[in-house]
């Protein structure tokens, strides 16, 4: 556990995304000292002026009341100096091959160390918070920082982040544990400094157990989404309710009930380019990743089961008027990363059919995906005339819909997500 707080801290995050954006929030909640440092301008401003530049529920809140005060964002990486943490949370996308692009960790390494080379707090921890191969603080940032500083002056430590898009928050403030990936006591110290306040069980590791423990997290946790996926493929060829089963299932202690839930597949920023990176790594290691690429595949052909479940009602989609429901990868969030939505739409559109979209969020950031589609302000007005619905994002506000249905040319509705309570609703049994 860690305990109370000995002294606030000075902290630079580096990367003023989803991660260091709450991560910096959150931890100036805390009551350190907080500098956000990004290269994007926009973003750095938006921050400053307390307009978070992404949806998050309590996010802008927390933000104003924070910001102008112990926290503030830069383009500049001056703060590194003065700080006593600094935490790397820039993006690691998915190279052409599914294996982990390192080249924005690289250069906030390369950017920290040319900045602490000129001045520095005695013994600065710098903490890789975002999500990167087994072995990467080890053998890339730890010699990048060396490079330029004598190993004595600083240490490492891998700290991995499990926060979820639209409860992250919550998830930061009260998360299941905290990993702490170092073996070296003083930076252990310094590291429960930073979450002091928080009633968490702490584990300690290696660095690379660290970042082995995030992938195989998320992997396990998009394992059990496909599991899900491929029994309710069957149940619904037995017709079988999957829901059903999946209840039944997961009252078992070992097995729990969370993320058994059927449906249109996972999207988001991280499952995806995370499983992806871990079956890249375990090839390159000479380990087929079976299992994984099954979970991939599983989740890859899940959205194109939604349409071909539509055609078994409605066989040519030509011109017919589609209600899309939910275009953010999950619900609270106006995400679109890898969102399920997207196959779908691209799949209506090469069957000329008419996708009729609405999310409560993400319809802006949609609209650079498909700027041509028909876009609607509820999903009232996206029902209208429909010849059937798809319902892709776990929205609460989709579980109200009722006599909105009454609206729609035909009633055919196919729920992705499991999220409609109307009693007639063609469920989509997976
Ligand atoms: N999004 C999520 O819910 C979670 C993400 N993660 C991991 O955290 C990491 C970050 O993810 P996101 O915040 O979603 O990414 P993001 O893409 O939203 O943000 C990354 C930010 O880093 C900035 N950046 C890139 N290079 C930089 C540099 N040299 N100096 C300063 N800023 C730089 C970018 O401009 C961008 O704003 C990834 O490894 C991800 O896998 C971990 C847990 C949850
Ligand atoms: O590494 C990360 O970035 C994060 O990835 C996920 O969080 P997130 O992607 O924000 O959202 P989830 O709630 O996990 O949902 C991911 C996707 O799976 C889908 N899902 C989730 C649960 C389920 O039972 N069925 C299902 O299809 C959701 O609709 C969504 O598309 C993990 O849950 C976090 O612990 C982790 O920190």
């Amino acid at each position: 556990m860690v305990s109370q707080m000995n002294k606030y801290l000075y902290i630079t995050i580096i990367g003023g995304g989803y991660v260091g954006l709450v991560t910096g929030t959150c931890l100036a909640h805390l009551g350190h000292d907080v500098t956000i440092v990004d290269i994007d301008e926009t973003k750095i401003n938006a921050i400053n002026s307390a307009i978070p530049p992404i949806y998050e529920n309590g996010l802008s809140e927390l933000l104003k009341n924070h910001i102008g005060k112990n926290l503030r964002a830069s383009t500049e990486y001056t703060s590194v100096s003065e700080s006593d943490v600094i935490f790397i949370a820039v993006g690691t996308p998915p190279n052409p091959d599914g294996s982990a692009n390192l080249s924005y960790i690289r250069s906030a390494a390369e950017n920290i160390a040319n900045q602490l080379v000129k001045h520095s707090t005695p013994y600065p921890v710098i903490v890789v918070k975002s999500t990167v191969p087994p072995g990467t603080t080890q053998n890339i940032v730890r010699p990048v920082l060396a490079s330029k500083l004598p190993e004595q002056s600083f240490d490492c430590c891998m700290n991995p982040e499990f926060l979820r898009e639209g409860r992250a928050i919550d998830d930061f403030l009260h998360p299941d544990r905290i990993v702490l990936g170092t073996t070296d006591e003083r930076t252990l110290n310094v590291m429960k400094n930073v979450y002091s306040g928080l009633d968490v069980p702490v584990l300690t590791t290696g660095s690379t157990a660290a970042e082995m423990i995030k992938y195989t997290a998320n992997a396990f946790l998009a394992t059990k989404i496909s599991f899900s996926n491929e029994i309710g493929n069957l149940c619904k060829q037995l017709d079988v309710d999957v829901y059903e089963v999946m209840k039944g299932v997961g009252l078992d202690h070992r097995i729990s009930p969370h993320f058994l839930n059927a449906g249109a597949g996972f999207g988001g920023s991280c499952f995806p380019k995370d499983v992806s990176a871990l079956a890249a790594l375990s090839e390159t290691a000479g380990v087929h990743p079976i299992l994984l690429q099954a979970v991939l595949a599983v989740n890859e052909s899940q959205p194109l089961q939604m349409i071909r479940i539509l055609e078994r009602h409605l066989p040519d989609l030509k011109e017919k008027r589609i209600a899309v429901l939910g275009l953010a990868f999950k619900d609270n969030t106006d995400d679109i990363r890898e969102s399920r939505s997207i196959p779908v739409i691209a799949s209506l559109l090469g069957k000329n059919a008419v996708p009729v979209c609405y999310d409560p969020m993400a319809g802006e950031n949609m609209k650079h995906v498909f700027p041509n589609v028909l876009y609607c302000n509820s999903a009232r007005e996206a029902l209208i005339n429909a010849d059937a619905c798809l319902v892709m994002t776990e929205w609460s506000e989709f579980s109200q819909l009722s006599e909105e249905f009454d609206g729609m040319k035909s009633r055919i509705i196919i729920d992705g997500r499991h999220i409609l309570t109307i009693s007639d609703a063609e469920g989509v049994c997976w």
